[in-house]
């Protein structure tokens, strides 16, 4: 029996499982589907898929040196929930080229864009596919971006589940993880906080811009070529030692402890609920005073009008 969403084989006879056990994730994945009305690429394209022909860090012979790994094309594939920009993305990220490659001249079925890229003294040719409507298990790539929006929880939870994907069937290739339209500041759902914990959880990069900005885009391109030519992007990408909303990278227990403080509603002793209370009372007698302060100060300064 053949998994029609991604090309997955299941056995034909599963061996017993009880109730309480969990499914293996890919037939949760398969579950969630089945519910889902907008999920971003068609299942049951396996006639159309076709592997590409570019070399990927798995077909490497053994023993092939570092730097000669990536001399095709550099893949980079957008993935992510219907409308949280991929297309936008894509656009800004292949600069002035055209909507022309077609990743496969007979079935036309993926199209992207190809354009040169000149960093750090080196040329590349790269790919730019934001519209993958085959089946995943069949995606070659040399990075990943998964996008969601950061004003749509379930396009954030939908990038954890592709990821547990891609993870089954290219399980070395670099993932950035961007949330975007950032600009949308009222209508936030998702916070810096919780996105770089999860993508610390999911080993991938993180990075937060707004594609209809054009903010931080130029960093989302650099970075995922340089992960595309093999490059680690070190732990400061993409602000330097100062941090910033994007690519600031603490140690995993450390995002997870703050993460975790503050799910968690502080358990106060009452001794230290009583200290408060106190407190506050001395801030709103002192706020008072002040208030007085200037009443008279404005009373003093007419008089001498
Ligand atoms: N405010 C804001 N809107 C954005 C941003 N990026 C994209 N959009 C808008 O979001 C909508 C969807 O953008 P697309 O680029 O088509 O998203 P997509 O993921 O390619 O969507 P599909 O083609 O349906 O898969 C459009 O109306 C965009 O203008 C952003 O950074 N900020």
């Amino acid at each position: 029996m053949s998994d029609k969403g991604y090309g997955l084989t299941l056995s034909a006879a599963p061996p017993l499982r009880r109730g309480s056990t969990p499914l293996p994730i890919k037939h949760q994945l398969k579950r969630e589907e089945a519910v889902s009305e907008d999920y971003d690429w068609t299942p049951g394209h396996e006639e159309l898929a076709r592997p590409l022909v570019s070399v990927s860090a798995q077909e490497e012979p053994p023993g092939q040196a570092p730097q000669d790994r990536y001399h095709g094309p550099l893949r980079i594939v957008l993935l992510g929930q219907n409308g949280v920009g991929k297309s936008s993305l894509a656009l800004l990220l292949a600069g002035q080229s055209d909507r022309s490659l077609s990743l496969d001249s007979e079935s036309s079925s993926e199209e992207g864009y190809q354009r040169r890229v000149t960093l750090d003294d080196e040329d590349s040719t790269i790919l730019i596919y934001d519209n993958w409507k085959q089946d995943l298990s069949t995606l070659q790539c040399e990075v990943c971006i998964l996008v969601f929006s950061l004003t749509d929880r379930r396009s954030f939870h939908r990038t954890s589940q592709i990821r547990l994907l891609l993870r089954e069937t290219q399980p070395h290739t670099p993932i950035i993880l961007v949330g975007n339209k950032s600009d949308l500041v009222r209508s936030r759902e998702i916070s810096t906080e919780e996105a770089q914990t999860t993508a610390a959880m999911l080993d991938s990069l993180y990075l937060e811009l707004s594609a209809s900005l054009d903010h931080r885009t130029s960093d989302l391109l650099d970075g995922a070529v340089r992960l595309a030519r093999g490059h680690s992007l070190g732990p400061d990408w993409p602000d330097g030692p100062s941090g910033g909303a994007g690519g600031r990278r603490e140690s995993l227990t450390s995002r997870a402890k703050r993460f975790l403080s503050g799910l968690v509603p502080r358990a106060h002793g009452g001794r230290e609920r009583d200290r408060d209370r106190e407190r506050e009372r001395d801030l709103s007698r002192h706020r008072g005073s002040r208030m007085m302060r200037q009443k008279s100060r404005s009373c003093h300064d007419l008089s001498s009008m």
